[in-house]
């Protein structure tokens, strides 16, 4: 054991056991897949913003529930972000709970692996990046990031590989207005394949409405929403899936969780469930 850095977060054994049926298991009983067991993990406010704007990094979570999301990281192999992300919050993607790799334990078990998810390579990230600054300590692993790009650049390549990071190419999909769209099934195929059982999924905006549209939304396994207590108002990175219709053209809810539990902490409430896929 060694000393735990001084931002290290505590979220006590009473607190877990409610979150057990809606993570990966760790008893071996999930079924064989070549996918990775995938949570979709976010914090929203009443208005359903994840942030002020989307270069705002903002903080909605309260301490137990952002303690809760580090135990969450904890209980999965990776966290995927898209580079909207990145560039807005330099995050770290490590997990902070005490008694893991880097906080209060030797070596890196514990941490997940940061995934971003970025099509055209467009993050401008340094050696001071904070997800590299926790590498340096001890304390994170190095990203993968996900691009179209067949040759990124070289820079960038070379200060991925010096931390164990690295461009991970895949083919991906362009829209009719232009826009590169991730073939999710082939993208969590892929990190499963890269040892990734279980990945949670943080957002941004764009990153889980695509994910809440079908068919993708099957792909979750399990969906866990930070509620914090206020409005962020206009011009905020809303969570709004792209409308449905039924078969006679009537609007109907674009998605809709199943299971549904509530579980009030601190002054948040985290709703748990899965996604409802048919009537
Ligand atoms: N409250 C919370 O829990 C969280 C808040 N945020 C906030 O969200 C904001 C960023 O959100 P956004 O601007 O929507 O950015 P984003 O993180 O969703 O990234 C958007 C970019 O990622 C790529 N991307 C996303 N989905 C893709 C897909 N399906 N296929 C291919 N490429 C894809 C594209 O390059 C796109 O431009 C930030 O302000 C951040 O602080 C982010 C994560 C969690
Ligand atoms: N659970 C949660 N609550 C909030 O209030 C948030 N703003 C976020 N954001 C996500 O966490 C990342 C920051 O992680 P680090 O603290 O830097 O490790 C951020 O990039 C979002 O993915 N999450």
């Amino acid at each position: 054991m060694s000393s735990a850095p001084r931002d290290a977060l505590e979220f006590p054994e009473s607190d877990r056991g409610f979150l057990e049926p809606h993570l990966p298991p760790q008893d071996g009983s999930a079924p064989q897949s070549d996918l990775p067991f995938t949570t979709l993990t976010f914090a929203t406010s009443l208005d359903s913003s994840l942030a002020l704007s989307p270069g705002a990094r903002t903080v909605l979570s309260g301490p137990q529930s952002k303690a809760m999301t580090h135990y969450l990281r904890s209980r999965h192999d990776g966290i995927v972000i898209g580079v909207g992300t990145a560039v807005a919050d330099d995050p770290g993607l490590n997990c902070r709970i005490t008694g893991v790799g880097g906080y209060g334990q030797e070596g890196l078990a514990g941490q997940p692996r940061p995934v971003v998810i970025d099509p055209t390579a467009r993050w401008e990230f340094s050696d001071d990046s904070k997800l590299f600054q926790l590498c340096r300590e001890g304390r994170g692993l190095a990203p993968w990031i996900i691009t179209a790009v067949e040759n990124p650049n070289s820079q960038k390549q070379a200060l991925l590989e010096r931390y164990d990071g690295r461009f991970i190419s895949v083919k991906m999909i362009r829209t009719h207005t232009g826009r590169h769209q991730i073939d999710w099934p082939d993208l969590l195929v892929t990190l499963k394949s890269n040892g990734l059982g279980s990945v949670m999924i943080e957002g941004g905006g764009q990153v889980i409405k695509s994910l809440l549209s079908p068919p993708y939304m099957s792909l979750l396994d399990s969906v866990i929403v930070t509620i914090a207590p206020t409005w962020l108002g206009e011009g905020g990175v809303v969570v709004s899936p792209a409308r449905r219709f039924d078969e006679g053209g009537n609007a109907i809810s674009a998605a809709r969780l199943k299971n549904v539990k509530w579980y009030p902490f601190g002054e948040d409430v985290v709703l748990c469930g899965q996604i409802k896929l048919s009537d």
